[in-house]
């Protein structure tokens, strides 16, 4: 009997923690839904109530409406129009300023990053007083300073499988401003299932792109690289670097692209490659393949009908800020405040920074020598290599380290396994690279 009572007594409290542990959830659940509503501020709810111009409006696009490529009529198809800009960067923030200029009825914004002061020098709607603040709430308040009709809409999350179509189904165009291949792939197949057409720019270096995807019967991304480029071989602005203007260039292009697309007037850059050379000055329209009627998500018979898994397909993540590398163990790896003390205590090291000769030029600890990454494996290097190492490791001290740093701390693990094959020695990498030495010991080095 008494057992029995035990037993009873025990279910019971069981019971108790099962239905604290459920309203627990609930809560817990009502909170993550709360937070990602406040991320996501929609204040137009869909609806453009009408597209009569006012007398504001008519003073405000006199200008534009008397050139023929937009009339009385495509003013008003652009006051009832909606535009989904992914990105609110260097393409982000010169396409959604012209698209507001130009009075575009309701403009979402989608960015999951804040303003970092390496941005300032392009994307030029961003101010100093917005740094650490969410790319989109910065960029929504200069669009509206510059147009206060108009609806923005923002979402400071990432475009991700999640939530792309949700958002897309509200928008009658998407501009890909965005700056990673998995978020191009996924911007894509999102806007294939939801019909909705895509005007694609991309801009590294001193080099710009533009073409238009899913525009009637012209191809989408995927008819044209069906597969993503091995991971290694693309180049982003963070590691490329990028000239202001031509983002900007490619960014203005893109809103005159929206523009065509909405007064149907103009010419759409629809299996058409603009291409921008701002080296050599030159613009050049190249012809694309038509719609490939294999293409795995627009062909005629599409093995694609929902949205994938973006970084798995692409073998690399949906940002250009960081590769995740982690391919050493533990002991491989040492601090910032680590290193800083060995040098303090003036333990013999080699400290081999990684980095382009141009990023070593800008920036380094005096104590290090400059060997890229790419040059770590070529003859000429392994011999250098080899005799700073006999220098520092000449008198056979057991306390003799290699560290090797780099920005960000992926290259810097990549080229650990290259040194320990080379010297047979131990050799660590400095977590984190350069932006963790910044943040740990020293803020007065730059971050970029
Ligand atoms: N999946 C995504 N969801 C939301 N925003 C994204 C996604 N992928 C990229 N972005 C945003 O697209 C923008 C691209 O801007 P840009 O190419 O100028 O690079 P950046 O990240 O601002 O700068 P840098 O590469 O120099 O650090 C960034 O603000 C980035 O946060
Ligand atoms: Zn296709």
């Amino acid at each position: 009997m008494n057992k029995q009572l035990e037993i009873d007594n025990l279910l019971q409290s069981k019971e108790r923690e099962i239905a604290e542990l459920k309203n627990l959830l609930d809560q817990k659940n009502e909170e993550i839904e709360q937070l990602r509503k406040s991320r996501i501020k929609y204040p137009s709810d869909g609806v453009i109530e009408s597209d009569a111009l006012s007398k504001d409006d008519i003073e405000r696009y006199s200008r534009q409406m008397i050139v023929p490529a937009i009339g009385v009529d495509g003013q008003k198809r652009l006051k009832k129009a909606s535009v989904l800009v992914v990105g609110c960067g260097g393409l982000g923030c010169p396409a959604a300023q012209y698209m507001a200029g130009c009075g575009i009825g309701r403009i979402g914004l989608v960015d999951y990053d804040v303003v970092e002061r390496s941005n300032l020098h392009r994307q030029l709607l961003h101010a100093e007083f917005n740094l650490g603040v969410p790319k989109v709430t910065s960029l929504a308040q200069a669009l509206l300073r510059l147009n206060s009709s108009l609806k923005i809409d923002e979402y400071n999350v990432q475009l991700s499988s999640a939530n792309a179509l949700e958002i897309f189904a509200k928008y009658d165009i998407i501009v890909d401003a965005s700056d990673n291949v998995a978020t191009r792939y996924l911007v894509n197949d999102a806007a294939v299932l939801s019909g909705r057409p895509l005007v694609s720019g991309g801009a590294v270096g001193c080099e710009g792109q533009l073409t238009v995807y899913n525009y009637k019967d012209g191809p989408c991304y995927r008819c044209l690289f069906p597969e993503p480029p091995p991971p290694e071989t693309v180049s982003n602005c963070s590691d490329v670097g990028v000239v202001g203007p031509v983002p900007g260039c490619i960014g203005v292009l893109q809103a005159l692209q929206v523009i065509h697309i909405i007064t149907e007037k103009g010419e759409v850059a629809s299996g058409k490659l603009l291409l921008f050379d701002g080296v050599s000055f030159t613009f050049r329209s190249i012809r694309l393949r038509g719609k490939s009627p294999t293409c795995k998500i627009c062909g005629s018979e599409p093995t694609i009908t929902q949205l994938m898994d973006y970084e798995q397909f692409c073998g690399s993540p949906a940002n250009d800020k960081d590769s995740g590398l982690n391919i050493l163990d533990a002991s491989e790896r040492v601090s910032p405040v680590f290193l800083e003390q060995a040098i303090a205590k003036k333990l013999p090291l080699l400290l081999i920074d990684v980095r382009s000769p141009v990023e070593f030029e800008m920036c380094r600890l005096p104590e290090s020598t400059n060997i890229p990454l790419k040059l770590l494996n070529k003859e000429e290097t392994v011999d250098q290599l080899k005799e700073m190492w006999a220098t520092v490791a000449g008198n056979q001290n057991a306390e003799s380290r290699v560290y090797l740093v780099c920005r960000r701390g992926n290259d810097s693990q990549l080229g650990v396994r290259r040194v320990q094959n080379i010297l047979k020695c131990q050799v660590f990498d400095v977590k984190g690279g350069l932006h963790a030495w910044s943040r740990d010991v020293d803020p007065s080095f730059p971050i970029y």
